[in-house]
């Protein structure tokens, strides 16, 4: 893998092999009263991957991020992150601990506390929002917030109340409050929703910019979005994987576009 793959011309081509998993789903089944949400669903992400997860509403996108992160325990199956640790048999702090983060469509940041005040938070999960602002930061920790906030582009707005800030930015200090926490392995539901074209090119760049270092799953709609960022794709319908491999591969298969994208 090298960085000039990154930089071609078509986004379609950056679809690279993964030798090495981060996390590999082996035939998870989740049914809610005997509607059968996911049915013998394998995946594999690998390490560093920017992998996008498509397909039409109901198909268990959400369903999957669930299991991942043990909000939903399923069935049967097994999920195995970084080899060896099975998620199903883990709580879902645990999971967060193992260095899974995941961001909801809706930016759930405080807004009564300023932009850093919500990283503070996000970095001392094991205490309460109170404690840990009067716990001090010691200087790595207030090193990784600097950090994260220029990443982002919200080092101007450190000492800014978090409820001021525009959608585009709530989300980015969202990513950030996940990012503190140097997870591996980030799941995000439709980030571009709401944000401006101005700030859904950035938040592709930013994508492209954490991949690698970390590992990506990205659920989303907006076709235009997903053609920027994706090295690998994969369709969702009903609870099975329908179609995986470049987006250009996808986009190209018959069932897909009947049941997905169109004609
Ligand atoms: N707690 C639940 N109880 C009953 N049915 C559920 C529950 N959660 C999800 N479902 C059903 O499981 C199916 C898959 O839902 P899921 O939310 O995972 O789909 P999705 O791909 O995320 O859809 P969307 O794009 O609309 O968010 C849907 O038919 C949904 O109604």
């Amino acid at each position: 893998m090298t960085d000039s793959l990154f930089t071609q011309p078509h986004p379609a081509d950056r679809w690279r092999q993964q030798s090495d998993p981060v996390l590999q789903l082996d035939r998870i089944n989740v049914s809610f009263d005997g509607f059968r949400a996911l049915t013998d669903l394998s995946l594999q992400i690998g390490v560093g991957e920017l992998r996008c997860i498509i397909g039409p509403n109901g198909a268990g996108k959400t369903t999957l991020m669930d299991v991942i992160t043990g909000k939903t325990r399923p069935d049967s199956g097994t999920v195995l992150y970084d080899q060896d640790s099975d998620l199903t048999r883990l709580t879902p702090v645990e999971i967060a601990r193992a260095g899974i983060g995941r961001k909801f469509q809706k930016p759930t940041v405080f807004e009564a506390l300023t932009v850093f005040e919500n990283l503070e938070i996000a970095l001392k999960t094991d205490k309460s929002v109170w404690a840990s602002l009067r716990a001090r930061l010691d200087s790595a920790q207030r090193d990784r917030i600097d950090a994260v906030l220029k990443m982002l582009r919200l080092g101007g707005e450190r000492s800014r109340l978090a409820g001021l800030l525009s959608h585009g930015q709530k989300q980015f200090l969202e990513i950030g409050m996940l990012l503190v926490q140097e997870p591996h392995l980030l799941l995000l539901d439709e980030p571009a929703a709401g944000m401006t074209d101005a700030e859904t090119a950035w938040t592709a760049e930013l994508f492209r910019d954490l991949a690698g270092t970390h590992s990506l799953m990205v659920v989303e709609h907006d076709m235009g979005f997903v053609e920027t960022i994706a090295d690998h794709v994969t369709v969702l319908h009903q609870g099975q994987v329908l179609a995986e491999g470049s987006l250009r591969d996808v986009q190209a298969n018959e069932q897909v576009i009947d049941v997905y994208l169109g004609r």
